[in-house]
């Protein structure tokens, strides 16, 4: 029997970490990963530095995320995690198996969500997911048996029968994600999967990990730009920014990087009023988004600044103010993130 033949290892709930007295048992690790995409034009190669020298340890049975900008380098550490891309330098362990030497490994390892559909577009839900079901060495029985546990499951059952091409963007990513499931992989690697979903897809998608995670032992890496997705689902997230991890924790520690700071968003009907010496300023250091001043600061401040702008001339040029406790957003600033935000 090859390796591809053999059946995806079973991840255990066993293995989950946190276990009293049991070790985590480690579901992948990168060591000092790296890759430049190189392309040459008009007798001129440009070299872009994706990753550079990156190193996670991820366990069975979390739920991982990398967070980071555009372009922050996320979907080519996944690509390469994936076998689909080979590194320039560094190492992939999953599940004991060195995917930068056997890449063709990673496919009975691992399933993969990635950004584009576009291969499964001509086939309908039901076939996309019985097909995948099927490549990952189903009997076609199984396969359908399966297909219908996971249409269920996520609420698909009405558009089983219609090609994904002609789906709503959600929808089409919800049949995307329903084909992943099927024919179970120990690792599961979804590349912003939530992407244009109403809130029940998403609430769909998050249920359907969870119980994975809670009966079969599943690990989840997770690529997100969604700040709240990622507080809310995460065990823990490495901060990507320019190819590098500038930081790796659960999002409590990442925010308790910002404790004892708030964030305050004004937003001004029209121009600001900076002929008011408190609004003259907050000019010179709030984040400017169109009408939208965001400033960092102490609650002692925050105080202030609310009282100044919440009166007299200031107050009638106000069309909203919020005032909030920290997010990954502001660790991800703190953290020196270079990109001025993560969301897209
Ligand atoms: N095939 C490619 N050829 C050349 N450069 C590339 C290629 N793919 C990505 N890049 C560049 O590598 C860098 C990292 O891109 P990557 O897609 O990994 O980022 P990302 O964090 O996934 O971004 P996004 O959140 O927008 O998906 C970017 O500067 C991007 O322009």
């Amino acid at each position: 029997m090859s390796d591809t033949d053999r059946p995806a290892p079973r991840a255990t709930p066993q293995d989950d970490p946190g276990g009293p007295g049991r070790p985590a048992r480690q579901c992948c690790t990168v060591r000092d990963l790296a890759k430049t995409y190189r392309s040459r034009r008009r007798g001129e190669t440009t070299e872009i530095k994706a990753n550079d020298g990156i190193d996670l340890d991820i366990r069975c049975g979390e739920v991982f995320g990398l967070l980071g900008p555009n372009g922050a380098g996320k979907s080519t550490l996944v690509r390469q995690l994936t076998g689909l891309l080979r590194p320039d330098r560094g190492s992939v362990e999953i599940l004991g198996h060195d995917i930068v030497r056997h890449p063709e490994l990673a496919a009975r390892l691992l399933a993969y969500l990635g950004q584009e559909s576009s291969a499964l577009d001509e086939l309908t839900v039901v076939m996309a997911a019985e097909t995948t079901g099927q490549l990952r060495g189903l009997t076609r029985a199984r396969a359908r048996a399966e297909t219908a546990e996971v249409l269920t499951e996520l609420g698909l059952e009405p558009l089983a029968t219609r090609p994904l091409a002609k789906l709503s963007g959600g929808q089409r990513r919800l049949a995307c994600f329903a084909a992943a499931l099927v024919g179970e992989r120990p690792l599961l690697v979804l590349d912003e999967p939530t992407t244009g979903m109403d809130p029940v897809a998403r609430r769909a998608v998050w249920a359907a990990v969870d119980r994975r995670r809670a009966e079969r032992g599943t690990t989840v890496l997770l690529v997100t730009h969604n700040v709240i997705e990622a507080e809310t689902v995460l065990d823990r997230v490495a901060v990507v920014d320019d190819g590098r991890v500038i930081a790796c924790d659960t999002p409590g520690g990442l925010k308790a990087l910002v404790d004892g700071d708030v964030r305050l968003d004004l937003v001004w009907r029209t121009d600001a009023p900076v002929e008011v010496p408190a609004v003259a300023r907050l000019a010179e250091r709030a984040e400017r988004t169109g009408r939208r001043w965001t400033v960092r600061t102490t609650p002692d401040e925050a105080r202030e600044l609310v009282a100044a702008v919440t009166t007299g001339p200031a107050f009638a040029a106000l069309d909203d103010f919020t005032l909030a406790t920290p997010s990954l957003e502001d660790a991800y600033l703190k953290l020196g993130g270079r990109h001025g935000g993560l969301v897209k």
